[in-house]
């Protein structure tokens, strides 16, 4: 099995609305790929077909495994977070852990009591006594403590302050990532998961519209401080996107043009988001 992720022509439809168009992805093992796309792009009902809860047409092949027809066998291999407040009111975190460990193979209880000695959480409290972001520390520690060979994370961090979603990627990054096991994230707050990443798919419309490893993407577009005396020489060369900044033009290029326009100003390397509203805007122009 060369990837963990091989979708081919993978199409989704909703009766006669069109969800996903046409997707070809090929994912490899040691990638953690931010799945980027705005509201109603498709992130959800891909995913969703990734983790064989919905069925699509083409070919999709998760661990080798068609996600749909052998939902059980994948699921002993691959872990997800669809929501971190979902889990049941009711139940204390030593039950929540006596039932992941009967219920799933690679889950390992002591280390789910390590991730939890770190924080505020105690074996016998209830999931309805913890906090938000306590709820999330249970459900990483949970996630963390299965040896997967794919995470699935769709917006995991949803409604969770600045310091509960720093630590949340830093434990990921740190305490669970290493070159076996491979993570698929969506979320609208890019610029907070940029820097784990190494590669991006950007999603609109159901259509893949870029993927590309966090190198080739530096090397592929490039920003431009220019001033005013170059501004319309700038301009002439066709920017993706353009913004002002203390009375100085900041614009988007792609590689084609860089050894000319690089004398027009100082180059930069374009953030994630800026990159991704640049060609969302181009995609619908
Ligand atoms: N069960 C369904 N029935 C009909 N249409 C659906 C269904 N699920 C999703 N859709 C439609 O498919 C499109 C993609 O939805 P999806 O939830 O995948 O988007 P998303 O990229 O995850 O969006 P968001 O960032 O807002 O969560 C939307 O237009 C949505 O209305």
């Amino acid at each position: 099995m060369s990837h963990i992720l091989s979708a081919q022509n993978v199409n989704k439809k909703f009766g006669s609305f069109q969800a996903l168009k046409n997707v070809n992805i090929n994912i490899s093992k040691g990638k953690i790929v931010g799945l980027i796309g705005p509201n109603g792009a498709g992130k959800t009902t891909l995913l969703k077909s990734v983790l064989g809860l919905d069925s699509c047409e083409g070919e999709l092949k998760v661990l080798g495994i068609d996600p749909y027809k052998k939902r059980s066998d994948l699921m002993k291999e691959i872990c997800f977070i669809a929501d971190v407040a979902v889990l049941p009111k009711w139940i204390k975190v030593s039950q929540l852990l006596t039932f992941t460990e009967q219920t799933h193979p690679n889950f390992s209880l002591d280390q789910a009591k390590q991730f939890l000695s770190k924080t505020k959480i105690k074996m016998d409290h209830k999931v309805k006594e913890l906090s938000k972001g306590m709820t999330a520390q249970l459900h990483l520690a949970i996630v963390m403590s299965i040896n997967a060979k794919l995470l699935v994370l769709d917006e995991p961090t949803l409604g969770l302050d600045i310091l509960f979603r720093k630590q949340f990627y830093d434990n990921l990054l740190n305490d669970y990532f290493d070159n076996e096991r491979t993570i698929i994230i969506t979320t609208h707050q890019v610029e907070e998961i940029e820097h784990i990443l190494t590669d991006v798919v950007f999603i609109r419309e159901g259509e893949i519209v870029l993927n590309a490893n966090m190198d080739e993407l530096t090397n592929s577009y490039f920003e431009v401080m220019v001033g005013q005396d170059n501004y319309e020489e700038a301009l002439s060369h066709k920017p993706l996107t353009m913004r002002k900044v203390f009375g100085k033009h900041i614009m988007l290029f792609n590689s084609t043009s860089r050894d000319v326009i690089e004398t027009l100003g100082e180059v930069q390397r374009p953030s994630v988001s800026d990159l991704f509203v640049a060609l969302m805007q181009e995609d619908q122009a």
